[in-house]
Formats: C-alpha cells, sequence, structure tokens
C-alpha cells in the first residue's frame, strides 16, 4: 500500500434516467429511508470524502459533493469518468444508488483489496459469475483508458472495464437472508418490495 492509497473517495452514481421506477430511484423510500441514504451511510463508513454524480439533470443531495457529468449521455461509464477526473485521491470507491443492500463491511473488505494490490479496477464477482463493476473501486490512473474506451463509443461498462486488466474477487454472501441478493438493483418498484422481504427476514432472524 502506497501512502496515498490510505484515501479513498465514495462515489454515488446516481445521474440515471430511472424509466424503469418511473421517478428518481435514489429517492425511492426503503424501510423508511430513501436508497441514496442507505448508499451514504454505508459509504461513509469508509470514507467523509464523498462525491454524488448526477448526469446531466443537475440533483443535490444534502451537502454532497455535486459532479454533473463532463459529456452527458454515456451513461454509467460518462458519470465513473467524470467523478474520476473530478477525484483528489487515487482509490475511488464507486456505488450505485440504487444498491442499498451491499453492506458497509464488505465495502471496508473491497477498499482494503483495492489498497493491497495495485490493480486498477477492483471489482466482486457474484455466485453466478456475474461481475459488479457499480460497487467497485478504481484507481484513478484508469482514467485513460476508459476515455479511450468512451471515444470508441464503447458505452457497455463491463466491456470496457475488462480491458484494463482489473482484479475480480469472488463475492460471498456474508448473512444468509440476503439471499444472494446484495448487488440487487432497485430498478422497479418490484426490485424495491424484493428489498423490503429481504430486510423483513433479515429482521425477524435477528429476533
Ligand atoms: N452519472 C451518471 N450516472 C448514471 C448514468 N446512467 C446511469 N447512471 C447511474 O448508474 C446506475 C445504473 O444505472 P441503470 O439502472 O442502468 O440506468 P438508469 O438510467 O438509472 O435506469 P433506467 O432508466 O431504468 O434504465 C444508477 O445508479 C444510475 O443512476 C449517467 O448517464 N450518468
Amino acid at each position: 500500500m502506497t501512502q496515498n492509497d490510505s484515501d479513498i473517495t465514495g462515489i454515488i452514481l446516481a445521474g440515471g434516467q430511472s424509466h424503469r421506477m418511473g421517478f428518481n430511484k435514489a429517492l425511492a423510500m426503503l424501510d423508511g429511508k430513501p436508497l441514496i441514504e442507505f448508499v451514504v451511510d454505508n459509504l461513509r463508513k469508509i470514507t467523509q470524502s464523498l462525491i454524488l454524480s448526477t448526469g446531466s439533470e443537475f440533483f443535490e443531495y444534502k451537502n454532497l459533493q455535486v459532479v454533473p457529468d463532463l459529456h452527458p449521455g454515456f451513461g454509467p461509464l460518462g458519470g465513473i469518468c467524470s467523478a474520476l477526473k473530478s477525484s483528489k485521491t487515487n482509490l475511488n470507491l464507486v456505488l450505485s444508488c440504487d444498491m442499498p443492500l451491499v453492506s458497509s463491511s464488505f465495502l471496508s473488505f473491497l477498499a482494503e483489496e483495492a489498497r493491497r494490490h495495485p490493480a486498477p479496477i477492483t471489482l466482486p464477482v457474484d455466485k453466478y459469475g456475474y461481475w459488479q463493476p457499480l460497487c467497485a473501486v478504481y484507481r484513478k490512473d484508469v482514467l485513460p483508458a476508459l476515455y479511450e474506451a468512451l471515444s470508441r463509443n464503447e458505452l457497455k461498462i463491463i466491456t470496457a472495464i475488462r480491458e484494463t486488466h482489473p482484479r475480480v474477487i469472488q463475492f460471498m454472501e456474508w448473512h444468509p437472508s440476503f439471499q444472494n441478493m446484495s448487488f440487487l438493483s432497485i430498478n422497479t418498484p418490484e426490485a424495491l418490495k424484493q428489498a423490503e422481504s429481504v430486510l423483513d427476514i433479515f429482521r425477524e432472524k435477528r429476533l
């Protein structure tokens, strides 16, 4: 670990259109609080330095530093590039605003893994083999490679990051109640209900 790698910035991706949800999903309520609040709370356990990546529409949340997309229309990859450019740290923990079930302990583990290895991107792969690039640590120096992908109109984030030779970490569900749903993206009202039932089961098991 280099001295600079002790600091890390949290980047919350929240610049999408939320077509499937029908309204800004960052503000969808789960268990009495907006989805984005889960993500902010979990990231704040890792770092106080947070960036809200907001796409083309201006969207403020509490006192977070807002970074609009420099080149709107490039999807999550465009948001990651713009936020990385603004970030002052080498390490950047990117988390989608619609992933409230990723635990802070896993985020902390991911950050430690990224500190220990020089890979440009450190990301989890779930038990079904799906890479999770919207819950991953990006080093700032991966930016030229990501811009190069964007310049080729390569908007598929998995394709773009595969070319950077990321380090992929096998994810083990940390609690059986989460039923392999830690990376559930709450894109739709149905997914919101699914997340509610996961939290209910979790609460029941703790009683
Ligand atoms: N900054 C930024 N973030 C984005 C952009 N597009 C999507 N995101 C974020 O990336 C994550 C995954 O986005 P998706 O769920 O695939 O797309 P979405 O536009 O939010 O939702 P749909 O309109 O329902 O597809 C979410 O946290 C979005 O807020 C973008 O153009 N810029």
